[in-house]
């Protein structure tokens, strides 16, 4: 089912927003945290409208979120974001020290109408990190306790829309569900996309997400959903490495320290098939003493950006479109040296009609002044890239099947 058939099935939120109903909202506001504090609110900023239709269509809001993953540095609890919620949401979030313990519970029965209650990082329970049927997300801890509570479930959380988790998919089963306004809007943005059947539009693809690229890349391809690939980051090295057989021995090293040489194969066989649709960098820049530009013959040690010769090759490539999907950065933008060919592109695809998505790539479009300009930026990072790739996410196929269920 094309993406655009597939909202039309989806019932809105506003079917879900009944005055004095409490609605279980599973948003997504995983932030890149370092040392507790939020470096980026893009996702928070996106859901505040969600949580403040809620609040002012007067029902009781339960809202469901996580940050990181156990283990992880940024695993860390909610009581970060609330503050940010507020200012956002532009009224006061109740916050809950617990997910669907006793106290949970209690402070979820005494809300009152369009209040929002936010409740504790849901991956603080084990079962939210194991990815299962919907069916037996249903009978999980999490919604056992909080679904007899609750009236709705939203689902807006686009970027979590990948993961068949507790959270995502066990609450459609058992509960007449909505989506949410953001998650429309991703599905609406990219089904405008598959729609053009490929004409004019191009496709940018860097970052370090590079089963997952190949993947898009391939099925992009394969549907003629676009009409060109230029290839940057590190999936630009693996193609170049592909495409020049650039296997010195400093390059072997670097191919096998990154696990690299699947994906070598992978591109060599995407490049067989679509070679002259998939455009790879002629040089990169490298680190020695500083930038350096390197004609892909003479690299012998990792890339860390695009070089020049490739960023007009590439400006050339996004002139010829009209929609420019932006996904992964074309370097190692964590250093200002090494994100000249992320800055630059990202400029001249402002000037289409520009489609991006990713954390790093929003962080990059900030730095480069144009992500206000931005046609639609997407709150997903895997989730994008996956849904570019065709992929059924398994939050679609929970709300379909709820819908089904509930509103035949
Ligand atoms: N040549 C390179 N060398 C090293 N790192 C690179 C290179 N090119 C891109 N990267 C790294 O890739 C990462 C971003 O890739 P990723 O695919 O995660 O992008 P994204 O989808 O925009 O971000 P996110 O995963 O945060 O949503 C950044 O940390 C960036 O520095
Ligand atoms: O940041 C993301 O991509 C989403 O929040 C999903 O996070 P996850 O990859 O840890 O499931």
């Amino acid at each position: 089912m094309l993406l655009n058939e597939v909202v039309e099935k989806l019932p809105n939120m506003s079917k879900c927003l009944e005055r004095g109903k409490v609605v279980i909202i599973r948003i997504d506001i995983n932030s890149p945290i370092v040392d507790g504090k939020i470096l980026d609110d893009y996702r928070i900023r996106a859901h505040a409208q969600t949580l403040r239709l809620a609040s002012e269509a007067g029902v009781k809001s339960v809202v469901l979120a996580h940050q990181g993953r156990p283990g992880q540095d940024d695993f860390t609890s909610l009581e970060v974001h609330k503050p940010y919620l507020e200012k956002y949401v532009e009224r006061p979030i109740k916050f809950v020290d617990d997910v669907a313990g006793p106290e949970a519970r209690r402070q979820i029965r005494e809300l009152r109408d369009g209040e929002i209650l936010l409740l504790e990082n849901v991956r603080l329970l084990a079962e939210e990190v194991i990815e299962r049927v919907p069916e037996a997300q249903a009978e999980t801890y999490l919604v056992k306790k909080l679904a007899p509570l609750g009236h709705y479930f939203v689902f807006d959380g686009f970027a979590v829309a990948h993961r068949s988790q507790p959270s995502v998919v066990g609450f459609p089963m058992v509960l007449p569900s909505c989506i949410g306004p953001v998650f429309e809007r991703e599905l609406r943005a990219l089904g405008a996309v598959f729609e053009r059947r490929g004409e004019g539009v191009m496709l940018l693809a860097g970052g370090a997400k590079i089963p997952d690229t190949l993947k898009a890349v391939e099925q992009l391809l394969k549907n003629n959903f676009v009409e060109k690939v230029a290839v940057g980051g590190l999936v630009g090295f693996v193609f170049a490495v592909a495409k020049y057989g650039l296997l010195n021995d400093e390059i072997r090293r670097e191919v096998e320290r990154g696990g690299y040489l699947p994906h070598v194969e992978r591109a060599r066989q995407l490049l067989a098939k679509y070679g002259n649709k998939i455009h790879v960098p002629v040089d990169f820049a490298v680190e020695r003493g500083g930038r350096i530009d390197v004609d892909v013959y003479s690299l012998s040690q990792a890339p860390l950006d695009i070089g020049r010769s490739t960023i007009l090759l590439f400006k050339e490539v996004v002139e010829q479109g009209d929609i420019v999907i932006f996904s992964g950065p074309m370097g190692y933008i964590e250093n200002k040296v090494f994100a000249t060919g992320t800055v630059e592109l990202l400029r001249a695809a402002a000037k289409k009609r520009l489609i991006l998505g990713g954390g790093h790539t929003i962080m990059a479009a900030e730095m480069a002044g144009v992500l206000d300009r931005a046609f639609h930026v997407s709150t997903g990072g895997r989730a994008f890239i996956q849904t570019l790739g065709g992929e059924e996410m398994p939050a679609v196929k929970a709300l379909l099947m709820s819908a089904k269920k509930f509103w035949p």
